[in-house]
């Protein structure tokens, strides 16, 4: 059984598929984790961001593994855990132009593919591209205002500065974010985190909850 759950920046994806996946008792994925992952090793090693060639080749050299937990995902490089280092402002600013990347793309949906069934997969095109037939797909909206002081209390930044990053990214992922035909689109704005959850509960399938 698969679950998705896609979104836009900081629409509550991970939040809510966490909360879903805990209900059902099983893991969630977060496949922005590899996209995420990529990136970081790709200004470690001073890749130019546009040449796919070196970076994939330093990921099929060194294989990542994406373990996903009910809790969370960790993301190792063989001994190293990268999941510290994933979630910061510069792995923001460089996320986009990686993830327009075809071959990274292939990469990470190989990955995904791979991975052991039931699971929650959250990201911007589970429900189009990596699981098309998955047996429930959701798309969370909220307005970038909304998504923004949501980030920014979250990370301890300034909602503007943050809303304006946000808006930049969304622009950067509109070409693989758009919610699939069948998807039930959700605007978490006037809803709790609990509220969002509940909603997905609700409406997953009867051979689902
Ligand atoms: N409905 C909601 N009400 C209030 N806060 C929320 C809601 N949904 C998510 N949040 C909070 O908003 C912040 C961003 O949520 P989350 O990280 O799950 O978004 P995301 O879509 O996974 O982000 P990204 O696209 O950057 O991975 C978190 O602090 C989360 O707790
Ligand atoms: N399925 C996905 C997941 C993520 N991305 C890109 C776009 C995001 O800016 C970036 C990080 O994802 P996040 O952790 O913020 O969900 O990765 C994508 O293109 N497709």
């Amino acid at each position: 059984m698969i679950v998705t759950i896609d979104g836009v920046a900081a629409s509550g994806k991970s939040s809510v598929a966490s909360g879903v996946a805990r209900a059902l008792g099983i893991p969630y994925v977060s496949s922005g984790f590899l996209y995420r992952a990529a990136t970081l090793l790709a200004l470690e090693a001073g890749l130019p961001p546009s040449d796919p060639a070196p970076l994939l080749a330093l990921l099929r050299g060194r294989p990542l593994r994406l373990e996903p937990l009910a809790g969370g995902n960790r993301v190792w490089q063989g001994e190293r855990d990268l999941t510290p280092g994933l979630h910061s402002s510069r792995v923001d600013a460089g996320v986009s132009a990686v993830a327009r990347l075809p071959e990274v793309r292939a990469w990470v949906d190989e990955e995904l593919r791979a991975l052991p069934e039931p699971f929650v997969a959250e990201g911007r095109d589970m429900g189009t591209n990596v699981f098309p037939h998955a047996d429930a797909k959701f798309y969370l909206t909220a307005s970038p205002r909304v998504r923004a002081e949501r980030r920014a209390q979250e990370r301890g930044e300034d909602a503007g500065t943050v809303e304006a990053a946000l808006i930049e990214r969304d622009r950067r992922d509109a070409a693989q974010s758009a919610p699939a035909p069948d998807a039930r689109v959700i605007d978490t704005g006037p809803l709790t985190l609990e509220g969002v959850i509940g909603a997905v509960l609700a409406a997953l399938p009867a051979r689902t909850a």
